[in-house]
């Protein structure tokens, strides 16, 4: 995240860290969402083939112990069929990991609410973009008229994907797959995107505002999986 600041530790409890197995160790590669006891949502380009991952939740400080993490692995993973990393600009950019066993659910682990199918976000719906990417870049969406013009990302942006942040503050390499937390009508937050892409010149380029995958658009696929 650019611009952004720590979090109070773990209020954000559906925030995991997706970690990459190379050689015996594992690192943080991708943010991602706990959307059901044994469910996660990350994006599809956090997904190489061949590669072995595993899902850290509770986490806040990667260097410290804190106790509250819980390591789980995963059974199965499903990148959203349509997802295709030569063509970022498609928009699916989506996978769903099952956990070898649910979480505890606690203070430090939860789960993010999911937004009615085809909810369009109303503007200044205040939101955040979370994560432990790159840090240097509390955002509001750009409406799809604005975000898709000229200037901005023009036609790379389809109504199946939400933009948020941009010149200030934005979404950054490792946050991909992380939650674009929003505050719903009735207090809970919702999960309205999932980290997509931003420029590849510099994460929070003017009038090139962090691109997620609207979660609304996928309400079918991701109540298919169970
Ligand atoms: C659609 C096309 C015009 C396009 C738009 C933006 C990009 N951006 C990028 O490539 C920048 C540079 C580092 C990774 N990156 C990204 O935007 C990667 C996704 C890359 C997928 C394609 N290789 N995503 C992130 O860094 C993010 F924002 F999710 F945290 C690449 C292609």
């Amino acid at each position: 995240i650019v611009n952004g600041e720590d979090a109070r530790p773990h209020s954000w409890p559906w925030q995991i860290s997706l970690q990459v197995k190379h050689g015996s160790r594992y690192h943080h590669t991708c943010g991602g969402t706990l959307v059901g006891p044994r469910w996660v949502l990350t994006a599809g380009h956090c997904i190489w083939p061949g590669d072995v991952y595993r899902v850290v939740l509770g986490e806040h400080d990667m260097s410290v112990q804190e106790g509250t993490e819980q390591i789980r692995d995963i059974l199965r993973i499903i990148v959203h069929p349509a997802w295709d990393i030569e063509h970022v600009a498609n928009g699916n950019d989506l996978a769903l990991l099952k956990l070898d066993k649910s979480p505890i659910l606690n203070d430090s682990v939860g789960v993010a609410c999911l937004p009615a199918a085809g909810e369009i976000l109303a503007h200044e719906t205040p939101c955040f973009i979370t994560g432990w990417g790159n840090l240097y870049s509390n955002v509001t969406d750009s409406s799809h008229s604005v975000c898709s013009s000229s200037g901005w990302w023009g036609t790379t942006v389809k109504s199946t994907m939400v933009c948020a942040g941009g010149d200030v503050v934005s979404g950054c390499n490792g946050d991909s797959g992380g939650p674009l937390n929003c505050l719903g009508q009735d207090g809970r937050w919702y999960l309205q995107g999932v980290t997509s892409f931003v420029s590849s010149l510099v994460c929070n380029e003017l009038k090139k505002p962090t691109v997620f995958t609207r979660t609304s658009a996928f309400t079918e696929w991701l109540s298919e999986v169970n």
